[in-house]
């Protein structure tokens, strides 16, 4: 007869250990589709369906890489927080929704709010390709909308984090209501990978997945491979050119990720910017390899 051995114990729920990994907006949309909508009030660009294609190439081979990374190691859990990309961007910057409610003008007012709901919805209809997507690698996943539990913007956003009791916990940047003459603003998921991966019990990596190696120090058209920075420290910041796309962002860029890297890396949390078209770096990154491609984050 073959004798086949007990499972080993699950640990504790404490001692589980835990992984934030965003995935930026412009790995999983085209951030640039139909950008004409940006610049506060010109004209619209591409159509609306323009604005919402997902790469699902892109984003089946990240969701592969989460069930990689749980299987790994025993008794992991991801918190997965994604970017809005095209969802919300184009959107929230043609109705300026990062400034909040426009004073003394109803008629903008009421398109503010329309929009409000609308980029709502958008980014639901991306957080359920992601959720699918999860689904199709076994990751047993849920998702909680930060406009339904959150309050505020910034990193010190009101609201107590939600967990799956599941493998992998997942959220994203948002539209969220802000309790003052603003009504509204928009939560970055940068804020949200500040909040998770400083506030959750057992964290052993918090990792970035972009578009690009990592922090250059010149910006992507004119970099080569030799501008990568290994490390980067809010120290030292004029080592890199951070530049921002504020026709299309209506959050920080590659600068504010690693400032808020840095707040991370100040509560000695390991963190990493890598490129996730590589999958295997994110997932080298997620599991504490030091060789990884990409740019550590210092305080
Ligand atoms: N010096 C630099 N180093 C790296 N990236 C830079 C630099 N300057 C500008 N960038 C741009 O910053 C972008 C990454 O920031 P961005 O906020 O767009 O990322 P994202 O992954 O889409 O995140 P999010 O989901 O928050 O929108 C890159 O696509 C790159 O073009
Ligand atoms: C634009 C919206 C709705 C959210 C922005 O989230 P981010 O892409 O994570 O910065």
């Amino acid at each position: 007869m073959v004798v086949v051995p007990p499972p080993p114990p699950h640990p504790p729920r404490h001692s589980r250990r835990v992984i934030v990994l965003k995935l930026g907006g412009s790995l999983l949309t085209n951030k640039s589709t139909g950008g004409g909508g940006g610049g506060g009030g010109g004209g619209d660009g591409g159509g609306d369906d323009d604005m919402l294609l997902v790469d699902f190439g892109t984003l089946t081979l990240l969701c592969q890489s989460v069930k990689t990374i749980l299987d790994t190691q025993y008794h992991t859990h991801v918190v997965l927080i994604h970017g809005a990309g095209s969802f919300g961007h184009i959107k929230a910057r043609k109705y300026r929704l990062n400034l909040g409610l426009i004073p003394a003008d109803p008629e903008q007012q009421n398109a503010q709010r329309n929009a409000v709901r609308e980029v709502r919805k958008d980014m639901l209809t991306l957080n359920a390709h992601i959720m699918q997507a999860l689904a199709n690698s076994n990751v047993d996943a849920q998702s909680y909308a930060p406009h339904s539990w959150a309050k505020g913007t910034g990193p010190n956003f009101k609201g107590e984090l939600p967990y799956s009791k599941g493998e992998c916990t997942v959220t994203h940047g948002d539209v969220v209501d802000v309790p003052d003459e603003r009504e509204f603003g928009i939560l970055s998921g940068d804020d949200l990978f500040v909040r998770y991966a400083t506030e959750s019990q057992g964290v052993t990596a918090a990792v970035f997945a972009t578009d690009v190696d990592g922090v250059l120090k010149v910006p992507p058209e004119s970099a080569t491979a030799d501008d990568l920075l290994e490390t980067w420290s809010s120290r030292d910041n004029e080592a890199a050119e951070l530049s921002h796309d504020e026709k299309i962002d209506v959050t920080g860029g590659i600068g504010y990720k690693a400032a808020s890297g840095a707040l991370v890396a100040a509560a000695g949390v390991r963190v990493l910017i890598v490129n996730g078209h590589y999958a295997d770096r994110v997932v080298a990154a997620c599991n504490g390899v030091d060789s990884v491609r990409g740019t550590r984050i210092l305080p």
